[in-house]
Order: structure tokens, then sequence, then C-alpha cells
């Protein structure tokens, strides 16, 4: 298969679109991907880090205000769609996947135009506004969430999962231990992101809470996003940090990471919750509040309402309601089986075989 694949800017629409890959890859292994992000976004990092091919365009996004900005995103956008005609026919794609981003909206709309089949993968539970715009011009829309199915066209749509869900999922008898971290492998170990980037209330809390973590029978490794590690070290100056403790700028390789903690807080992006769904991982769900539509929360909720997950909603985050939460989790293993359990009744473990079929589909039915 010849697989054009765009969606960009942040790490909830790159890392399904690489796990898909590296499934394609494995299945049918004469596949060739192009891979087209935007300039700016952590694609630029993250794609070719796992030897995939990138090509780049520069976007922004709409202002919610009406501003003459505006005007530079259309044209931005249209000249986007005739940058993405032209990497389209130079690369003659079987059939063009987007996983949202404003890159992926000029790509898929270009290859809609040019008749080649295409196909949207949604992450969310709430629809983003780059696939809604897509949905009338796509062949196929695969989600995750069931939620999302009355957003879209319906005989377009196939839940098949996100497919990081199958990649962490399918991670058999990795060889990582927490000593690479200075951590200990038989001590329940308590992760913390906010999301691909960090979240600066989650890492304010989290700073306020070390001097307790510091007294917990568990350990915790914390994850800042990259470029608020600095900062936050600042804020820990003077602040004692515990052997059993570990603040880090970013967690690599999280595939071969979570099935090993005992429990996660992070923010309630879809892929995450693709990945503590197909695993099992008992969460601590902190939505953030700055997102389209409040979508993280509706993401949230799906878990919550099963006992999969608790929630701390941001306006009740502190360091109190973290760690009555933290311990309540960390010190009780039977609640962690529990959670755990009804945790992965919820999570799509072949979703990656399920958005090829529905790559298939479009090819086949186009
Ligand atoms: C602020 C914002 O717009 N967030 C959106 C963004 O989330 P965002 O990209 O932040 O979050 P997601 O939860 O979807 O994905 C985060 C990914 O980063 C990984 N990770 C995180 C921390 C770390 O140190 N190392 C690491 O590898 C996680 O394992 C996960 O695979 O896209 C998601 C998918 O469309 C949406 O649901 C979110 O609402």
């Amino acid at each position: 298969m010849r697989l054009l694949v765009s969606g960009g800017g942040t790490g909830g629409h790159i890392y399904p679109a690489l796990a898909l890959i590296e499934r394609l890859k494995q299945v049918e292994p004469d596949t060739e991907v192009l891979y087209v992000g935007t300039t700016r976004g952590l694609e630029n990092k993250i794609v070719p880090d796992a030897g995939i091919k990138l090509e780049t365009m520069h976007m922004q996004g709409f202002k919610r205000s009406l501003s003459l900005e505006n005007f530079k995103t259309v044209y931005l956008f249209l000249r986007s769609v005739h940058h993405a005609k032209k990497i389209i026919r130079d690369f003659k794609p079987d059939v063009v996947l987007g996983t949202g981003g404003y890159v992926s909206g000029a790509v898929l709309y270009a290859a809609a135009k040019q008749h080649i089949p295409t196909v949207i993968h949604e992450q969310n539970s709430v629809v983003g506004v780059t696939n809604k715009f897509l949905s009338r011009y796509v062949d196929q829309i695969a989600i995750a969430f069931e939620a999302a199915r009355n957003q879209f066209p319906e005989e377009k749509v196939t839940m098949t999962g996100n497919p990081r869900a199958q990649q962490v999922a399918s991670q058999t008898a990795s060889t990582f231990s927490w000593e690479e971290y200075g951590l200990e492998d038989d001590v329940p170990t308590l992760m913390v992101f906010g999301g691909s980037q960090g979240a600066p209330k989650i890492n304010t809390t989290v700073v306020d809470a070390i001097p307790e973590f510091n007294k917990r029978p568990y350990q915790v490794i914390f994850a800042t996003g990259q470029k608020r590690y600095d900062n936050v070290k600042k804020q820990l100056q003077g602040v004692k940090i515990g052997k059993n403790v570990k603040v880090v700028p970013y967690i690599k390789d999280m595939p071969a990471k979570m099935p090993k903690v005992a429990a996660l807080v992070s923010r309630a992006g879809a892929t995450t919750i693709a990945e503590v769904t197909a695993l099992g991982v008992p969460t601590i769900l902190i939505p953030s509040p700055y997102v389209t539509a409040n979508h993280q929360v509706k993401n949230a909720q799906s878990l919550v309402r099963k006992n999969a997950a608790v929630m701390i909603t941001e306006d009740k985050l502190d360091s109190r309601s973290l760690l009555l939460q933290a311990d309540k989790i960390m010190e009780n293993k039977d609640l962690r089986a529990k959670m755990a359990g009804a945790s992965r009744k919820i999570g799509h473990p072949q979703a990656a075989d399920e958005l090829i079929a529905v790559l298939h589909k479009a090819i086949n039915e186009h």
C-alpha cells in the first residue's frame, strides 16, 4: 500500500498515526509511507525519529475573533492545498489518512479533490474542527468514542478505537527497568504528565505535593512537558526531592513504560485514554479546560462512568485533592485491580488492525 498520512500539531494527533504505520508495515511489509505535517508541530521531531519520511507545510489556525490574521490563515490554507496537490501527484498514494490538526485539513481536502480514496480518524468524543470540515469530502471515517458517531454522516462511520491502543497492548516482554530513572522495579509507580506538552496547573500542583510524595510508600515519575521543564526546575529550587520521586521533561517510548505503572495522573487527551484503557491502567484524569467544547471532560466521563478512572476538574485541583486520590489508589491494590478490569473493558486493543481494514474499504469502495 502507498499510504500518505497527515496529522499534526500535538502528540494526540501524531502518535495514533505512527502506531497505524508501525502495524501496517508489520502486516504489509512492502508498504510505502509519506507523512505530511506542519513546520512547527511536534511531528518535526517524533516522525523522523520513527524513521518515517516527513514533508512539512507552513500553516496556522483560525483566530476566534474576526481578525486580519484570518486572511493570512485562509491564504496559507489555500497555498497548502496547492502544495498538498503537488505532493500527492508526486507520491501517488493509494489512500490518504488524516488524523487531525489544520495540516490534515489541507492534505485531505486536496486528496479528495484529486479523487484519491480518503479516510479520517477522529480520536475524541467531540469532533475536531478539521475533521468536521473534512467529513463531507472523505470516503470513510474511523472513530474512537461512540459519542462521536452522530456528529458525522452515519454511513461513513466505523468504530475502530485508536491505533495507539494496539501498539501499547501488543508490547511484550519489554526490557525496560525503572532503574533507568534511578527508581526501583518492585515499588508501585505513579506516573504523572499533563498531555504531550505538559500542563502548568498540573506542574505547580505536583511541585506543591512533592514534600508529601517524598514520604509515600510508592514512587512517582513526573514529566513536566519538554518546554516547561526549566520553569518547573525554578519552582523546585529549595524543594527536597526524595529518592522515590523523579522529575523529567518528557518520557520517551511510552509503550514500554506504561505497562509498568500502577496508576497514572494525566490530562484526558484521547490518545492517553486509548493507552490506559488498552492496558487497564487506573487513572486520575484532570481534563484540560482549554480545549474545544470542553471535549476532555467528555472523554474523561466515559471512563469515570464505568469506574475505570476518577476525575479532578482543574478548579478543584490542588496538592490536597491530588494526594487524596493518589493515596487512595496507590495504597489499595484491590481498588487498582477493580479499576484496571473496568478500564480494559472499554479498550480497543485491535484498533490498528481495524483502521487498516477501513483503509482497504476506502480503496476498494472508492
Ligand atoms: C491541549 C490539547 O489540545 N489537547 C488535545 C491533544 O492532546 P495531547 O496531544 O496533549 O494528548 P493525548 O493524550 O491525546 O496524547 C498524549 C500522548 O503523549 C504521550 N506522552 C505524554 C507525555 C510524555 O512525557 N510522553 C509521552 O509520550 C502519551 O503517552 C500520549 O500518547 O490531542 C488529543 C487528541 O486529539 C485531544 O484529545 C486533546 O484534548
